[in-house]
């Protein structure tokens, strides 16, 4: 007979529980707390620090004449890869993929050559399915490329070559997952650069993003902690955003699921207007930092209001028809659009650890009514 029993325990080995006051997870939530305050300096230092190691993957894509570039990833790291695809393809003209490593391994590396670029993202270094991802486009001959925090890991050792991200992660993981999207549009403007594209914008705008990002951690602090607090009874929590702004929605989702711990969605965008998505009193936030998403994100104040549900949209300035229709509105610092996924996932950051704080005040677990035990 197997031992079903190691297996299971190395597959639930992360230790917080689902009880009110589990002592292991109130203390990551605590840990996240400074973590998440300092993404942008964090940011800021990671892309300074990995100059020269861009440079040369640059250099070692435009050699090769790469075409494609995939990103793979699980969890967060799935969701930096979706933050940076509309930066990197802007900065390199290429096609980007941002793709969960375990499915790109099994069911769609077949179709990468040697004009291929797959870069896999490990925070700790190993994970199974994104050193299976790697694995696989190795076989196809594409050119591979690790990203972790975790220096000397087989992402970063066994491949053509690596990044490393200068964050910390004792908390949930936050300033790693944003540092890491930071670092892939670096290294995007890095390679378009080399390919005699205009990423001049865009590097300027990578180079003031960081203090953006620490300002909203700041000046949203009190309103997301308020809010938490006013939503601590719900028992789920919905996010949505289109395009690169999915990436913030998804942070979002998998933050409160971690720290709180009850479920949570993100959807894109549109999603939510496919279905009855956001019932009476559900917390919704809405994710809406363009043009492009305005006209959806209005429908989706409309249908809130309608179906009673307690929205906050995070927006770059008043927008009366919007506000009226919602709780609350968080202003949001003009950013560019493709790098607006590192700033708007701040504030969702700050709301997943209040929220988190104020349920551990009320004893909450999972489901919300039971105590600890
Ligand atoms: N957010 C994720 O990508 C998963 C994080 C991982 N479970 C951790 O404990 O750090």
């Amino acid at each position: 007979m197997s031992d079903y029993t190691a297996r299971l325990k190395a597959l639930t080995a992360e230790p917080s529980k689902d009880t009110g006051d589990d002592a292991a997870r109130r203390g990551r939530v605590g840990r996240t707390r400074d973590e998440m305050m300092d993404q942008g300096r964090v940011l800021d230092t990671t892309i300074a620090a990995e100059r020269e190691a861009c440079s040369t993957l640059a250099r070692a894509v435009v050699e090769r004449g790469v075409k494609r570039i995939v990103i793979t990833g699980c969890g967060d790291s799935w969701f930096a890869a979706i933050g940076a695809r509309l930066a990197v393809e802007r900065a390199t003209g290429l096609v980007v993929e941002p793709a969960q490593a375990f499915d790109w391994a099994h069911f769609a590396s077949s179709t990468a050559d040697a004009s291929t670029l797959v870069i896999g993202i490990s925070s700790g270094g190993s994970t199974p399915a994104v050193v299976a991802s790697m694995q696989a486009a190795k076989a196809q001959e594409a050119l591979v490329f690790g990203v972790s925090n975790t220096t000397g890991s087989t992402v970063l050792t066994d491949f053509d070559g690596g990044l490393v991200v200068h964050a910390q992660r004792r908390g949930w993981p936050t300033q790693s997952s944003t540092a890491t999207t930071g670092l892939l549009i670096a290294l995007g403007i890095e390679i378009g650069a080399l390919l005699g594209r205009d990423v001049d914008a865009l590097r300027k705008g990578l180079s003031t993003v960081g203090a953006s990002m620490d300002a909203v951690a700041r000046d949203c602090d009190d309103a997301a902690r308020d809010w938490a607090a006013q939503i601590a009874d719900a028992s789920i929590v919905l996010f949505a955003g289109a395009g690169p702004h999915f990436a913030a929605a998804a942070f979002g989702a998998a933050k409160v699921r971690e720290l709180s711990p009850i479920h949570a969605m993100a959807m894109p965008l549109e999603e939510y207007h496919h279905y009855r998505s956001q019932k009476r009193d559900d917390p919704l936030f809405l994710i809406a930092p363009d043009a492009a998403s305005r006209e959806r994100a209005l429908d989706t104040a409309l249908v809130s209001e309608d179906a009673g549900g307690r929205t906050v949209a995070l927006l770059p300035g008043p927008d009366d028809e919007i506000d009226s229709r919602i709780a609350h509105s968080w202003r949001m610092p003009q950013v560019d659009d493709a790098l607006a996924p590192l700033v708007y996932s701040v504030p969702l950051h700050l709301v997943a650890y209040h929220f988190a704080e104020a349920r551990f005040a009320r004893n909450l677990g999972y489901p919300g009514h039971l105590q600890a035990t």
